[in-house]
Order: C-alpha cells, then sequence, then structure tokens
C-alpha cells in the first residue's frame, strides 16, 4: 500500500519482522474479527504505561519532565474525500528512540508468547478469540482495524540524549517488513508518541466519536490513571457579532493545543452584515474528558458495582478473567500512614506457579501515593511464596514521593505492607468459607492447595490457614479440622487421617486401613493431595491432638481400656493360636516385611501390611518416586524406612484361618518333610503377601512372579495340570522387504477423498460436520521455517 503523503520521500529504513510477529500478527488478524474493537483498550494501556515510566524516570532524572500536562488524546479524522480515515493516539509519555521503536515493535519481547503463539495455532478460531483476549496483545491489535500504522515517537531530553530527534515507525498490515526514519515533520510531539491507525476501508465506524467514547467507556475507564481526552466536535448556536469572541473551548490539553481552531461557517460573508442579533451555527472543538471519575480505590464501596471491580481488576492487572473474589478496604498503618487499597483474588493461579511455587515472586501488589503509582516491586518485603499471587492496589496517603528505591524499601509502610495485606486476605477467605459455602466451594478448587501451603510455609500464619483447609473423611465432605475435633469420641487421642495421593477419597474410604475404624464409627480424613501428606506431617497435631495415619504402626482407638475382660483374654488365646503361623510367615515374609502381627484394624480383610515408625507408607513412597528425590535413595535410612514395615494379619478371617491349620498340619522337624505341600503353602503365602501389599497400596515388587504364582493356583482349582506346557509355537514373520508401497497400492486416508479438483495446492480437510465451525488459514513456510510472502497475498 502507499506510504502517507506526509512521509513521502524521506530516506527509510527497512527492517523485517522477526518471524513470531508475522506469526502473531497473522493470527491476530484472522481470529479476533469478533474482537476487533480491544484496540483502543490496548493502544490506551500502552499509553498509560509509557506516561507512568515518565512520571518514574522523572524522580532521579529531572530533566525528563518539567511537569508538563501528562495525558491521551485520541482524535479520529475523516478523509477529505469521504472514504476512510484515521484515528491518533497521543500521549505525552517516555516515547521511543529509533532503535526503541525497532526493538519494541518489531520483536516480541514477552515471556511465553512462543507457547502462546504454538496454542493459539493449534484450536480453531473461536478458542482462539478467548485465548488472545486473555493474553494481550497490545501494539499488533492496531491492524485489526488498520491497513496502515504510524508510530511517531520521541524520547525525552536526557543526559545521554540531550537532543533527542522524532522519529517515524511505519508498517502496513501485510508486510513483512517494517520501517523506520526520521520524522520529516520535525519535532511534533515534544515528547511521546503518537500512533496513527488508517483505518481499513470497512472499519470506518471507528471514526464516530459516540462510538470511541462507548468503546473506552466499555474497556478502558480503568486502563488509565491519566486523563483520556477525545476531540469532538459540536455545532452550537452563538449570536452573530463581529464583537463576539471565540467560543471558549474546554479542557484544551495543551498537547494539541494548535488544533482547538474554532471553524466558523462563513464568517466572510456575514461580516458586513448590520448588528441585529442574530443566530449562526458554529462548529465548536472540544477536548472531552473521557475518563473523569476518580480512582475507583478511592470511591466509596457502595456505590460501585461487581462489574466495576471486575473490569477495573482486567485493565489494572491486564488479566481479562474474572477475579474470583475481592476486598475493599481502607486502614491506618501502625506507622501512621492511611491507606485504601483493593485485594483481589485471581480466578486461576498459573500453571507456571505450581511447577515452582518456590520459585515465585510478588509482583502484582501495586503501590500508589496519592492516585501516583509508584512501584510494584516490594524486594525482600514481598509476601510469602505461598501468597505471591495475590493482586493488590494499595494507595498510601503520604510517602515521601521522590524517594530512591533504597530509601523506598526502608521505609516503614513499605516493611508493614506484607502484614496488611496478609491479614485482609486470610480474613477474605475465612469471611467466605464461614458465609458462604457455595462461594468457597468456588475458592477452594483454585485455592485448596494454596491454603495447605500456606500452613507449611508460613508459620505465623499456619493455625489460621489450617482452620480454612477442608477434607472429605470417612462420614462426610468439608469438614474442617475443628469440625473434626469435636466430632472425635470419648477416649479419642489422635486424629485419624489416611492419605494415598491420586486416589479419589471413596475408593480411599474402602481402604483396608479404615474398615475396622470407620465400622466402629470413628471419622478419618481422607488425603488425596500430594500436598496433603506435607500438610500434616508439617501440623503434626491440631489443638494438641496428634494425626495419626492410620496406615501405620501406633493406632489406638482411645478406648482399649475399656475392653471387656474377656476380649482381653481372647486376644491373648489368638496370640498363642495363631504362634505357629505368625513364626512361619515371618520366614516366609522376610524380604516385604520386619515383622507380622495380629491386627486390631482389620474387619473383614485377611491381612493388610503397615508401616512401622520410621517407615515409608504407600503414599510416601509414591510421593518420592514422583518427585525423583534421588538424594534421599540408596542411603542406610531409606533401606531401613523402605522395609519398615509390619504384616498384620486378621484373626477372625476364615483365609487366616484356614492358612493357620494348612501350617500345622505341615510335618515337624523329626518328621519326614513334604517339599510339594511346602511349596504349594509357600506359593499361597506369597500371594497373600503380595495381595496385602496391593490392598495397602504398595506396589508388588515382581509382578511377572506374582502373576504365574496365580496361574499356578488357579490350574490347581481348576484340576488342570500345573506343569502341563502351553503351546508357544508361533509362525515368524516374512523375509525383510525395504520397497516403499506404490500410490495405488497405499492405505486410504483417514478422511474421505476430496470432492474438488486436486489444484496441486496444499490443504487441509474438514470433516463435513465441521466445515461451518472451521475456517483455517495456511502459509507457506520455506526451508527456514520462514513464511513464504506472495505477491497476490
Ligand atoms: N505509547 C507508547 N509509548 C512508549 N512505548 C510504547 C508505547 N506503546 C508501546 N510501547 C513499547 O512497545 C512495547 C511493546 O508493546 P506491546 O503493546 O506490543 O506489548 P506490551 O505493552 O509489552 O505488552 P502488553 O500490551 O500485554 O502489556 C512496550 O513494552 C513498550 O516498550
Amino acid at each position: 500500500s502507499e506510504v502517507e503523503p506526509e512521509f513521502a520521500g524521506v530516506p527509510k529504513v527497512k527492517h523485517d519482522y522477526q518471524s513470531d510477529v508475522a506469526r502473531l500478527r497473522k493470527i491476530v488478524i484472522n481470529s479476533l474479527y469478533s474482537h476487533k474493537e480491544i484496540f483502543i483498550r490496548e493502544l490506551v494501556s500502552n499509553a498509560n504505561d509509557a506516561l507512568e515510566k515518565l512520571r518514574l524516570t522523572a524522580l532521579t532524572d529531572k530533566e525528563a519532565w518539567n511537569g508538563d500536562p501528562l495525558n491521551i488524546t485520541i482524535k479520529a479524522l475523516k478523509n477529505e474525500d469521504g472514504k476512510g480515515g484515521r484515528i491518533t493516539i497521543t500521549d505525552t509519555g517516555i516515547g521511543m528512540s529509533p532503535a526503541e521503536l525497532t526493538a519494541n515493535l518489531g520483536t516480541l519481547a514477552k515471556s511465553g508468547t512462543s507457547e502462546f503463539l504454538a496454542k493459539a495455532e493449534g484450536q480453531d478460531g473461536k478458542a482462539t478469540g478467548n485465548l488472545i483476549g486473555a493474553f494481550g496483545l497490545g501494539f499488533y491489535s492496531s491492524f485489526l482495524v488498520a491497513d496502515r500504522v504510524t508510530v511517531a515517537s520521541i524520547p525525552p531530553k536526557s543526559a545521554k540524549v540531550p537532543e533527542p530527534a522524532q522519529h517515524v515507525f511505519s508498517s502496513s498490515a501485510d508486510d513483512a517488513s517494517f520501517e523506520v526514519f526520521p520524522d520529516p515533520r520535525g519535532n511534533t510531539l515534544g515528547r511521546g508518541t503518537e500512533i496513527t491507525l488508517y483505518l481499513k476501508e470497512d472499519e470506518t465506524e471507528y471514526l464516530d466519536t459516540d462510538k470511541i467514547r462507548d468503546l473506552i467507556n466499555k474497556h478502558s475507564s480503568f486502563s488509565s490513571s491519566f486523563p483520556v481526552y477525545l476531540f469532538t466536535q459540536r455545532p452550537e448556536e452563538v449570536p452573530d457579532d463581529d464583537t463576539v469572541e471565540e467560543p471558549a473551548t474546554t479542557s484544551t490539553p495543551e498537547a494539541d493545543e494548535d488544533e482547538a481552531v474554532v471553524e466558523e461557517v462563513s464568517e466572510e460573508s456575514e461580516k458586513k452584515e448590520p448588528p441585529p442579533p442574530k443566530m449562526k451555527t458554529v462548529v465548536v472543538d472540544e477536548w472531552v474528558q473521557l475518563n473523569a471519575q476518580p480512582p475507583i480505590w478511592t470511591r466509596d464501596p457502595k456505590n460501585i458495582t461487581d462489574e466495576e471491580y471486575t473490569l477495573f481488576y482486567n485493565a489494572f492487572f491486564k488479566d481479562f478473567t474474572k477475579p474470583l473474589a475481592w476486598h475493599h478496604f481502607s486502614g491506618d498503618s501502625e506507622s501512621g500512614v492511611a491507606f485504601k487499597a483493593i485485594l483481589y483474588l485471581p480466578g486461576k493461579i498459573s500453571e507456571e506457579y505450581w511447577q515452582q511455587p518456590l520459585a515465585s515472586k510478588t509482583n502484582d501488589i501495586k503501590l500508589m501515593v496519592k492516585r501516583t503509582f509508584i512501584t510494584s516491586d516490594l524486594g525482600e518485603h514481598g509476601m510469602p511464596k505461598w501468597a505471591s499471587w495475590v493482586k493488590v492496589v494499595i494507595d498510601a496517603d503520604d510517602l515521601p514521593l521522590n524517594v530512591s528505591r533504597e530509601t523506598l524499601q526502608s521505609n516503614r509502610f513499605i516493611k508493614q505492607l506484607k502484614g496488611i495485606i496478609l491479614k485482609r486476605l486470610i480474613q477474605l477467605f475465612t469471611k467466605i468459607a464461614e458465609e458462604d459455602p457455595a462461594k468457597f466451594r468456588e475458592i477452594e478448587g483454585v485455592y485448596g492447595s494454596i491454603f495447605k501451603l500456606g500452613a507449611v510455609e508460613d508459620l505465623k500464619h499456619r493455625d489460621k490457614l489450617a482452620s480454612i483447609v477442608r477434607f472429605t473423611t470417612t462420614q462426610r465432605n468439608e469438614t474442617s479440622l475443628d469440625q473434626y475435633l469435636e466430632n472425635k469420641k470419648k477416649g479419642q487421642k489422635q486424629i485419624f487421617y489416611l492419605a494415598e495421593m491420586g486416589k479419589k477419597p471413596e475408593d480411599l474410604a474402602q481402604s483396608v486401613f479404615v474398615e475396622k475404624l470407620h465400622a466402629r464409627g470413628y471419622e478419618v480424613l481422607l488425603l488425596t493431595e500430594p500436598l496433603d501428606e506435607i500438610f500434616v506431617g508439617n501440623l503434626r497435631q491440631w489443638k494438641n491432638v496428634p494425626f495419626q495415619d492410620v496406615a501405620k504402626a501406633g493406632l489406638k482407638f482411645g478406648d482399649e481400656d475399656q475392653d471387656p475382660e474377656e476380649e482381653k483374654e481372647e486376644q491373648k488365646r489368638m496370640a498363642e493360636k495363631f504362634k505357629p503361623l505368625i513364626d512361619w510367615l515371618k520366614v516366609e515374609a522376610k524380604d516385604a516385611v520386619r515383622d507380622v502381627v495380629i491386627s486390631n484394624r482389620l474387619v473383614k480383610s485377611p491381612c493388610a501390611i503397615v508401616a512401622e515408625h520410621g517407615g515409608y507408607t504407600a503414599n510416601v513412597q509414591k510421593m518420592m518416586a514422583a518427585s525423583n528425590a534421588k538424594g534421599s535413595r540408596g542411603g542406610i535410612l531409606h533401606e531401613f524406612a523402605m522395609k519398615a514395615k509390619a504384616l498384620e494379619i486378621n484373626p477372625r478371617s476364615p483365609l487366616i484361618e484356614g492358612l493357620l491349620r494348612r501350617v500345622e498340619e505341615l510335618p515337624s522337624e523329626d518328621e519326614e518333610k513334604d517339599p510339594e505341600a511346602e511349596e504349594e503353602l509357600r506359593e499361597i503365602a506369597s500371594i497373600l503377601i503380595d495381595g496385602a501389599l496391593v490392598r495397602s497400596g504398595f506396589e508388588v515388587p515382581d509382578s511377572n512372579r506374582f502373576f504365574s504364582r496365580v496361574d499356578k493356583v488357579l490350574r490347581r482349582s481348576l484340576g488342570v495340570s500345573e506343569s502341563a506346557p502351553t503351546d508357544d509355537t508361533v509362525r515368524p514373520a516374512p523375509p525383510v522387504d525395504p520397497e516403499l508401497p506404490s500410490e495405488e497400492e497405499s492405505q486410504p486416508p483417514a478422511f474421505p477423498p476430496l470432492d474438488e479438483e486436486d489444484d496441486g495446492k496444499a490443504k487441509v480437510i474438514v470433516p463435513d460436520h465441521m466445515k461451518n465451525d472451521v475456517s483455517i488459514e495456511m502459509e507457506e513456510i520455506d526451508d527456514d521455517d520462514d513464511v513464504v510472502q506472495h505477491d497476490e497475498l
């Protein structure tokens, strides 16, 4: 397309776009057609950032800004021929040098862009729209509505660049390259950036000032803390009198002074008329401020709608998902600083956070002083890791504004921020937990693990956070630790829990370890998340009642002293009766366990494997495998912990009784051995022990051996010969044949063939039922992965 006339004849430097930029622009243009209007939001937000940067720069570099107005102006201009037009968005912010124009607008610096692109390219148009909405597109959204975009920009004077010169970046929507050159108009801006969008022919609706005003109100009323002015022209009736002064223009921003000229209609011809007070229509140029409301955090919460809170969140934190909850509060810090703040719970916690919660940083606590952004870098005074995701705007009434970073760090208010925010954050969680169960369920879905992480990490807030955690138990859902204790039985001195990560609570409730507890009416916490075991391990006890893993030795119901006399007698009798089996099993099971005992935790199951003190439970073993904790493996302690298990047998199980009988029938020392009977019994015992491992959540050490034994026992019970071999002869594969199939021989394609003629061009075949929902654009890629540009495209 044509270069704009004002830039013709200027020597230009041509640059190729970085390949990711080409990809991004293409996705943007193809998939956001139903969200085109977001370009205004993105450009206003960039302008706001530029103004903020200038102000922060000016804190240390006085020369950068002399106090002139900081604002954003928007002006729409129809072309004289009536076709098309342009929108200009100007800010008096930090500006860009020619090198910055090239680097900032010609490359994608944003982290996660490549993953984003890959994701977006793998989706159909609709989903991509949502994705992009959440990602934030910035400058490239200009091309949604513009054929060509020019950016004129000039940075402030500085020691390094005492005489900056205004430069222009220019690109059309489908160019593979862009140009940067000195602005032939000279320094028209003074300082800042002017972005001009030459609108596509069918996008001229954006020239309508009412439309722009609506869009700003909808998307950007919270995007800028600086005034945003829109250039408007309205007709006004004025007395037709020579002496009448030019009608006053309201709120003219300095940046564009010379535009605020009143055009008087047919002034010349009316000059000679005699004085009778006639009226005439003049067009009044006016700069109207669009965001005249005071900042939302300074307003009375009673007058703020949920939608406003959400829109502010979207614009201010550039997170376009819906926040889950927020808390708007004010207060006085201990150091005497009055503040107002809004704290938000984001709708989700990012995957990156969970990949490395301990590497997370606090980025979204925005400290303002008297409505002016100061910093979001709290340095060492940031949140603990568990809360580093929290998004807060906090506005202090009086802090020294021109503090350097070092003095800011030592400011008492900054040091107190963490405490203030954590207190309110926990209050918010607690309040929802107590007052709004439905909402809390939603919160738990996102923050359930955060509470546990917090209780582990943050000793100071451990009790409060642990109080918020809810568990599924053998008796009910959503039980807090306090509620658990209210339900404990007389004499019960332990909080029973069973942990197996990744299992469903209802499956865990069927475990051998809880069968007796459950049958007797004791409640057991069912822990299925990876963090659970760490959580109880760190807490150790709640209100002086210790946690007891019911898969571990040491389980006490607490009413043992009330066992009737005859029950104790019975136990003694059992111990004696089963001694032969126990002694025999101790030898048979010595590879798997260190001890064999009579169980007090089983009802129906014949046996279970219990971790002894210092031994690993199945869950801990799984966690170690998952975390690949090499360091802790292989040592003597590890060996010990792996084997510190006991086989518990249920004396009331007929299976165990049967086994006892067979063991007693074995020939004694002095009798002649019966190797066959012994081997048979050994096989049964081995299946029983492996079965106990599986029942108890452990893995069988050698599953092949396990199943060949099971097969043998099955054969025996079916009366089939144990040693009869299976005919295992098979026909070998034909000889090697490296020849490739010809076209006719090849397998039919996965999709039905196209109806249309093959024109030789590559295409993607879309199944009929999806044809209305999907449109696919393709680009040719050359050997270097670059997009091939065709003239006709
Ligand atoms: N009006 C402006 N004044 C000065 N610099 C700007 C302006 N607009 C954009 N830039 C620069 O160009 C860079 C790229 O802008 P772009 O909008 O593409 O991404 P971003 O602003 O970094 O990301 P996001 O829009 O998601 O916040 C910005 O980081 C900024 O350095």
